[in-house]
């Protein structure tokens, strides 16, 4: 990973940039298609003015230069339905790049906020995320218009200077050539400018974020100049490096001298003896200016403004995204051996799990041990706060043991790879997650190529219909039929969760909004479906549904049905009176009945 956010790092740029252009090539095909047909006036402007002049105007023949200024008015309306065409697909490019980057940031910072020390998921992250992003997509796609503007205007006025006369063709190719060797010797100057404004708009961010947050106690302890002292070297140092940066950008001046005003001057000394000498007409001589002054000219300040500006800024900004967002695709501990092999079923072991929060809180766990074979359904139980949450958090290797191993189907969960844990293993909390869009996305997401019949089981077997009907089917937008409840986002998250091809499925209080029968129909929807099923219970019908029962106790698991463990574990009894002190009675609790 790399720490250091200024380190360039290239091919994290490409693996970033390359894919999506890639998966974009019809698009970027169809930008460049639109956009010969765009500078289709450049291409013909001094060709058709020179013909107008030679052969119309000049020739006693107005009608005619009349007819000719006239076509090159209808390539300027064929030249702007060129552009306007080149703006979706422009679009399409630049939006897949902002999501690309954005969903990189936010994983990046949650790595970084989660698993590395240091001030990383700080205001500079969010700073990162929304101001770097944002450049990125707006510089993006205005050098994309700018860029394909450029070369393919310059070079269609070279055609046509080419076909007025070579010599032409000859003195503004060597002129541009040359503005474009100063221009890439100028840029890593203006790169270094450009970074140091950067570095000082973080620096600023970082000062600035701890004063602002804590602006009422400014205010409160009337400590403005203590606050701005701390903040105002950091203004200082942004402002001198604009104005370095800007002193360097005085440079790009010189690059459309030497490209465009020079061959224009040659051209214009040169008119008289050219003319007399037969090498020009003077149709061709007027059509030589016009393709100096109205293609080579402008594309070459867009072509100083766009390097100069946006490609440095583009270039900075992706390279530092690109620096930050450079973080392993695995958690720290999953180093080891990461394995895409298919697992040989989906028996859970914990193996002298250790855990603790911290180094210095007390141990949850100490060298605990539980079995949970393929096709189980297990209830957790114990106090609040004991740690039935984490040990489902362990199971489904979200959490990581401090010492000792957890297996699934008998591989070490380190060596599944994220993506494999996560196709086997689901683990649902109580915070449902309900995101804007269709009823059909959000249960497909975990399933995206899901038909309808696997819909409707999963919201049979759960009881969406209702939801479902109220929300005017699986293909309207889901804000569009009123706020859902806290109940139906948890079915519809369950939902979700039933159509995945998830074998292990550990529900973490993922029921608590729904009413008993609902719960009860979720759970045994589950307990029907291929695969293990662990519930960590907070209504004793959900313990009793369950096959087996585990009991979190101060640092110890005890397992047993509920016949043993009511002999056997006196938190357990003590569990079970207080549970049936608070609620219904146990054999009232909807015709639940032990297992065991
Ligand atoms: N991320 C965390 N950092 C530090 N301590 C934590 C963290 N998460 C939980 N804890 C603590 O660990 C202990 C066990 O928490 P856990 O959520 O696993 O218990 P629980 O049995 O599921 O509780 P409840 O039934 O109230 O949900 C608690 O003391 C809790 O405060």
């Amino acid at each position: 990973m790399s720490g250091n956010p200024s380190h360039p790092v290239p091919s994290t740029v490409r693996q970033l940039v390359v894919p999506v252009l890639r998966s974009h090539r019809r698009n970027l095909g169809a930008l460049a298609a639109w956009s010969v047909v765009e500078t289709l006036p450049v291409l013909l402007s001094g060709t058709l003015v020179a013909a107008a002049l030679d052969h119309g105007f000049l020739a006693g023949r107005p009608s005619l230069g009349l007819l000719l200024l006239l076509a090159y008015g209808a390539t300027l309306v064929v030249g702007t339905l060129g552009t306007r065409q080149a703006m979706p697909h422009t679009a399409a490019v630049v939006e897949s790049l902002r999501d690309e980057l954005t969903r990189q940031v936010v994983r990046a910072g949650l790595y970084r906020a989660v698993y590395t020390e240091g001030p990383a998921a700080d205001v500079s992250t969010v700073a990162r995320v929304t101001r770097q992003v944002e450049a990125v997509r707006q510089i993006s796609g205005g050098l994309l218009l700018s860029l394909r503007t450029i070369a393919f205007s310059i070079v269609a006025a070279l055609i046509g200077l080419l076909a007025l006369h070579p010599l032409l063709a000859a003195v503004a190719g060597g002129s541009v050539l040359t503005a474009c060797v100063l221009m890439a010797l100028l840029a890593p100057l203006l790169r270094r400018r450009h970074v140091a404004v950067l570095r000082a708009q973080e620096e600023l961010a970082r000062r600035a974020g701890p004063q602002l947050t804590g602006i009422r106690d400014v205010v409160a302890c009337g400590a403005w100049e203590t606050a701005g002292r701390a903040m105002g070297a950091s203004v200082d140092a942004e402002a001198a490096a604009v104005v370095a940066g800007a002193r360097a950008g005085a440079g790009r001046i010189a690059v459309v001298a030497l490209g465009a005003r020079l061959p224009f001057a040659v051209v214009l000394l040169a008119s008289g003896w050219a003319v007399r000498t037969g090498l020009l007409t003077p149709g061709a001589l007027v059509g030589a200016m016009v393709y100096l002054l109205q293609g080579v000219e402008p594309a070459l300040r867009a072509m100083v403004q766009t390097v100069g500006n946006m490609g440095l800024q583009l270039s900075v900004t992706l390279r530092r995204l690109a620096a930050f967002v450079d973080v392993p695709r695995r958690r720290p501990s999953d180093s080891a051996t990461v394995t895409g092999s298919p697992l040989t079923g989906t028996r859970i072991a914990l193996k002298d799990v250790s855990f603790a929060y911290g180094p210095f809180a007390e141990p949850l766990f100490t060298r605990a041990t539980l079995d949970i074979p393929d096709g189980s359904h297990l209830a957790v139980v114990g106090p609040s706060g004991i740690g039935k949450s984490t040990l489902a958090m362990l199971i489904g290797g979200i959490e990581t043991p401090g010492s000792g191993i957890v297996t699934l189907g008998g591989t070490p969960l380190p060596e599944l790879s994220e993506a494999g844990l996560r196709r086997h293993v689901a683990v649902v909390p109580q915070e449902s997650y309900v995101f804007a869009g269709t009823l059909r996305e959000n249960l497909t997401q975990l399933a995206p190529r899901a038909e309808d019949g696997e819909l409707d089981e999963a919201v049979a077997a759960l009881g969406l219909e209702g939801t479902v009907r109220r929300l005017g089917g699986y293909d309207r937008p889901i804000t569009g039929s009123g706020p859902l409840s806290q109940g139906e986002r948890q079915l519809i998250t369950l939902a979700r969760v039933y159509v995945s091809g998830a074998r292990v499925v550990i529900l973490d209080e993922a029921t608590c909004h729904l009413d008993r029968a609902a719960e009860e129909r979720a759970e045994q929807a589950f307990g029907a479906r291929p695969g293990t099923l662990i519930v960590v219970a907070h209504r004793i019908t959900s313990a009793l549904r369950a096959e087996r029962i585990v009991v979190v106790g101060q640092d110890s698991l005890t397992v047993g049905s509920h016949g043993e463990l009511l002999a056997a574990s006196p938190d357990y009894a003590a569990l079970i009176g207080y549970w049936q002190a608070a609620g219904p009675r146990l054999e009232d609790a909807h015709g639940a009945r032990p297992r065991g």
